[in-house]
């Protein structure tokens, strides 16, 4: 009997923007960290600057969950991240199943962080038959022919998709039609899901690229500066020191 599927995240229906709740994770690392050390309370600046917010922002967010500190004080950590924790919906136990078990596959399942955050991998499924049985990470590798059963066995209701692109919304169509209704999908390819399910997309691809987009503006304005600090004599004659590529040589501060 599937007992997972019903669950939603009551962040929605208290209504915490979605902003808010995307920096949630952010506060909760962090405040974790303050946690792990014994820190017993931290301020907004504080622990704005650990999780890398704006601290205005923080006391906004944090307000959303009726958490306003203590004037000279602070949060109290571990009240926060309580809150912060049952606001998420990690105070309770959510199983995963995670959907192909190549390298990526393999490499989560792998990964401890999930079960300290109150998410239990409770299978791992591929299409390969040559994978079944298979122990990764210490579980069974179970074959697709299954995955209905298991996601009703186990309750699942957060699907993991890190089959190749072309696979991924077929494998998707079946997590939905077995009462999956959060999907984190790592394939390079948008899914389509009916109302009422959630998917996240995790592409470190684009996030390399956003990291070169802001490289690239680093790089313009560091030669917009050099530029800058030089006499306009010195600029022009500076025309004539650019390199073969056309590159301007970095200006020494006098
Ligand atoms: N999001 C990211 O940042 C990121 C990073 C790396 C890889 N990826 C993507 O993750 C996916 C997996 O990459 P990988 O390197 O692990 O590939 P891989 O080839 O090593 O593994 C894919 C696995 O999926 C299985 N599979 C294929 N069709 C399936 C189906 N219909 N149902 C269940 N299992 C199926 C295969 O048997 C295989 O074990 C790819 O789509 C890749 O592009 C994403």
């Amino acid at each position: 009997m599937a007992t997972g599927r019903t669950h939603r995240p009551a962040t929605r229906s208290r209504g915490i923007p979605e902003a808010t709740v995307a920096r949630l994770p952010l506060y909760l690392r962090a405040l974790t960290a303050l946690s792990e050390r014994s820190v017993p309370t931290v301020s907004s600046e504080e622990l704005a600057a650990a999780a890398g917010v704006n601290s205005a922002k923080l006391r906004k967010d944090f307000s959303y969950l009726g958490s306003y500190g203590t004037r000279g004080v602070g949060y109290d950590v571990e009240y926060l991240v309580y809150q912060i924790s049952r606001e998420l919906g990690l105070t309770q136990d959510w199983p995963v199943v995670i959907v192909g078990i190549g390298n990526l596959g393999a490499a989560l399942a792998n990964y401890g962080g999930f079960a300290s955050r109150g998410f239990r991998v409770a299978a791992l499924i591929d299409a390969d038959p040559a994978m079944a049985g298979k122990p990764v990470a210490g579980m069974p590798v179970q074959h697709t022919d299954d995955l209905e059963k298991i996601i009703d066995d186990n309750g699942v209701s957060i699907g993991v998709i890190a089959t190749p692109a072309g696979a991924a919304q077929q494998v998707c169509d079946r997590l939905v039609a077995a009462g999956v209704t959060s999907i984190l999908n790592f394939a390079p390819t948008v899914l389509s899901v009916p109302d009422g399910v959630d998917v996240r997309k995790v592409d470190l691809s684009i996030e390399l690229q956003i990291l070169a987009f802001h490289e690239q503006r680093k790089a313009g304005e560091e030669s917009a500066e050099a530029a800058a600090v030089l006499p306009p004599a010195a600029r022009a004659a500076g025309e004539d020191r650019k390199g073969p590529d056309g590159d301007v040589p970095a200006v020494m501060p006098a």
